[in-house]
């Protein structure tokens, strides 16, 4: 277990899952949560924090093995966070000494294990199908992005808009990113995602997150990504997602979205008392 060092501040981790990087704070045995969007914001700061694509509070869950809290470094909330909950996975294993957990989430219950070629898995739940081609193109029209049709919207416990190009590496991430995550069409900002189609069950895809900008990877948009391919034929129900950091595998079954990837845990620290203050 993470050692909290209760006498020299708030313990916590760093962790990654094909590049998108987390800080974990184990707040088990603690009373409750501890993170505030003030601590979010300053922690999530590259360089007077410690810097993170998206927090993760673990907390007591009855009936389960943790609950499991996201803040994204601008210090917003997020419901889900695919990456993040393998992570925390992988360390709640090891913890246990179990191969299997179960976590709850805003998004419900989740459960993750360990697959024998090493990578984390978990179930992220049903894809909700909020359009399949949203009109779009009236916020696009002005470029020259071939929309085919309008992006698709996929919640995930969060919420995606994912557009199929001709060639990903081409998008002005952060201009396109930035002018969809605000459009008046999502009231509660949108992860975005720009996806091409690179073979029968594979595609590369780079992701505009909602409070945190380019990533280098977003499970939950790979997720989103991967059912919106197969609901346009695209592709099959398993998909090999190629992101900057490396690659993401979606099975898309009956039972819910599988989410799976390699998972890294990078350094232990403990936080400063003018960094708690910031709670
Ligand atoms: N990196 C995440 C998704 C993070 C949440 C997102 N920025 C939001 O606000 O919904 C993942 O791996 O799923």
């Amino acid at each position: 277990m993470m050692d909290m060092g209760a006498s020299s501040g708030l313990g916590f981790m760093k962790m990654h899952g094909a590049g998108n990087d987390f800080v974990v704070i184990d707040s088990r045995g603690r009373g409750g949560a501890l993170v505030t969007a003030g601590l979010a914001r300053g922690l999530g700061d590259r360089h007077r924090g410690v810097g993170f694509d998206q927090l993760a509070e673990i907390r007591d869950q009855e009936g389960a093995d943790c609950a499991l809290d996201f803040w994204n470094s601008d210090g917003s909330r997020s419901g889900a966070c695919g990456n993040a909950t393998r992570c925390v996975s992988d360390y709640l294993m090891r913890d246990l000494g179990r191969d299997e957990v179960t976590l709850v989430t805003a998004r419900g219950r989740l459960h993750a294990r360990r697959r024998e070629d090493g990578l984390v898995a978990v179930n992220m739940g049903a894809p909700q199908l909020l359009w399949s081609e949203i009109p779009l193109a009236r916020a696009m029209e002005t470029d020259s992005l071939p929309l085919e049709g309008g992006p698709s919207a996929v919640g995930m416990g969060n919420p995606h808009c994912v557009f199929f190009v001709d060639d990903a590496e081409a998008v002005d991430l952060a201009g396109r990113g930035a002018s969809v995550e605000t459009d008046p069409l999502f009231p509660e900002r949108t992860n975005v995602e720009f996806a091409s189609l690179i073979g029968p069950d594979r595609l590369r895809l780079r992701v505009w997150e909602r409070g945190a900008g380019i990533t280098l990877a977003c499970g939950s948009g790979a997720c989103a990504t991967a059912v919106a391919a197969a609901r346009r034929g695209l592709t099959g129900r398993q998909v090999r997602l190629e992101m900057d950091g490396g690659v993401l595998e979606v099975d898309w079954r009956d039972e819910g979205v599988w989410l799976s990837g390699p998972v890294a845990r990078v350094f232990e620290g403990h936080l400063s008392p003018e960094m708690m203050a910031l709670a």
